[in-house]
């Protein structure tokens, strides 16, 4: 395929997995009404509407039923993706369903026992991560070039980025503190957003990976035990961006960078059960947001409305190139086969179903020069320099007098910003206070004409 070719606007790849009946399930008996034929790419759902039987039948880009095995699912979709991370181009993997029908395992599967055998063997359980992550390096290694892996792993919870790689105590006053002290999202000057302070690792096999997993895992974990949340409630983002230096033939180095997102998000039912509990409605209300807020991107995007809301929320300010973007983006909706999950079946299929139409224009990175790069880099050095030496120096937080007279200005500006947009709705208001009174006004002075006109007649008629 010509790199032309493979610039032009291409859908959302949207993958259905249906998991077998849970031990619960199973107990309870419960009638399945999801059929999958992952031939025919159809997924059928069974409902009895006043006596009737209805099939709804949806197609989706590839379909695994019960009985396919994460080996299957990543064999069929998701390594011509990591070859695409690998050619340069950024990609992201989104999984999206009810709690409980296998996002996490979709996507991570038994990541603590998922480390490479003697053989480098996998176990069979493990998810597309820890396969995303042995086939990119499988290949690095055979294609015997220079290269880096950098790895972040970030958890998005009531709006709040907190970092899973941070090297910190896990105690529960590190945790209030940066509960107090989320990592703050910022536009990156091109057109993106970073997270400031987001720990960059630096991993030179796939072992390395996996310990890093398993300590955001676990990180993960105890934030749940200690501020009482769970997994199914928060969004968990793990990025992997690839380096691979080439050489072109007039001998300059070039270097080749792709990204892969990979996200498990918070459980769909959070949309619609959390905003029903007014007490904890900033807990519920800001996780609505994030999902609720995908939703209303995915409709702009599939309406073309004019105005996509993006900015509305974290995780679509963090992955907006994946949704109508440069990004290649592929959704893995999870669902029950039982009866119990009917109803947020039908609405993972409907939104995984709507999530179809929309078009990314995936373009590979621009190749960097290698002498470009190391300048960026020396740069970066010499900021963090600053940042030690900041720290170094003073007692309590402190950053860079650059770094803070940055952000100041960005406050001022915003501020400045509201501002102007105050006053701007303060003389709306007050035009329309005139405008209302100038009607009111016109109204009586009608009412006024209408009832001369009204004795006008009264003494045409009697003079006649
Ligand atoms: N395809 C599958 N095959 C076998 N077991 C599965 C499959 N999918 C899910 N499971 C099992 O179902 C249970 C729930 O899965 P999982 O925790 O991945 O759900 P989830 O959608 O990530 O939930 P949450 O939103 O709460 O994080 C787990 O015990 C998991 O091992």
């Amino acid at each position: 395929m010509s790199r032309v070719d493979k610039e032009k606007s291409v859908n959302v790849q949207v993958l259905l997995r249906c998991r077998p009946f849970s031990d619960d399930e199973l107990r309870s008996n419960a009638p399945q009404v999801v059929t999958c034929n992952d031939y025919q790419r159809e997924v059928a759902v069974t409902q009895t509407i006043a006596g009737k039987q209805i099939d709804r039948v949806f197609t989706f880009d590839k379909v695994f039923g019960p009985t396919a095995r994460q080996r299957d699912l990543y064999d069929q979709a998701i390594i011509p993706i990591v070859n695409e991370v690998l050619e340069g181009f950024n990609c992201t993997i989104f999984a999206y369903g009810q709690t409980g029908t296998g996002k996490t395992y979709t996507m991570e599967g038994e990541c603590r026992r998922a480390k490479s055998g003697p053989e480098g063997q996998l176990p069979s359980d493990a998810g597309v991560i820890p396969r995303a992550v042995k086939q990119i390096f499988d290949t690095l290694e055979r294609q015997n070039t220079e290269y880096s892996v950098k790895v972040t792993f970030l958890e998005l919870y009531n709006e709040e980025i907190t970092d899973l790689l941070a090297p910190e105590e896990i105690s529960k006053v590190a945790l209030e503190e940066r509960q107090k002290k989320p990592l703050p999202l910022m536009e990156d000057g091109k057109g993106g957003v970073l997270v400031r302070g987001l720990e960059e690792e630096i991993v030179t096999n796939c072992s390395e990976i996996f310990s890093l997993l398993e300590r955001g895992s676990a990180k993960r974990r105890t934030a749940e035990t200690l501020l009482n949340k769970q997994s199914s409630r928060s969004h968990s983002l793990f990025s992997i961006t690839i380096h691979i230096k080439e050489a072109t033939p007039e001998g300059e180095e070039l270097i080749k960078c792709g990204k892969l997102n990979l996200v498990d998000l918070a459980g769909s039912e959070n949309i619609c059960r959390s905003g029903a509990r007014e007490g904890r409605a900033r807990e519920a209300g800001e996780i609505n947001k994030s999902l609720l807020t995908l939703g209303r991107v995915i409709t702009a995007l599939v309406e073309h409305l004019g105005h996509v809301p993006y900015r509305d929320s974290k995780l679509t300010r963090l992955l907006r190139d994946s949704l109508g973007g440069r990004t290649k983006t592929c959704i893995i909706a999870t669902v029950s086969p039982s009866v119990h999950c009917l109803e947020e079946t039908l609405s993972t299929l409907d939104y995984a179903h709507r999530a179809k139409s929309i078009k990314n224009r995936p373009e590979v990175n621009q190749k960097m020069m290698k002498s470009t790069l190391i300048k960026d880099l020396y740069g970066e050095i010499d900021r963090l320099k600053a940042e030690v030496y900041a720290a170094r120096e003073k007692v309590g937080v402190y950053i860079p007098k650059d770094r803070y007279q940055m952000e100041e200005n960005e406050r001022k500006a915003m501020a400045d910003q509201i501002e102007q947009m105050t006053a701007s709705l303060e003389t709306n208001q007050k035009q329309i206070t005139d405008l209302q009174e100038k009607y009111d006004s016109e109204l009586q002075h009608s009412a006024d004409l209408s009832k001369k006109l009204e004795a006008t007649e009264v003494n045409y008629i009697s003079y006649l």
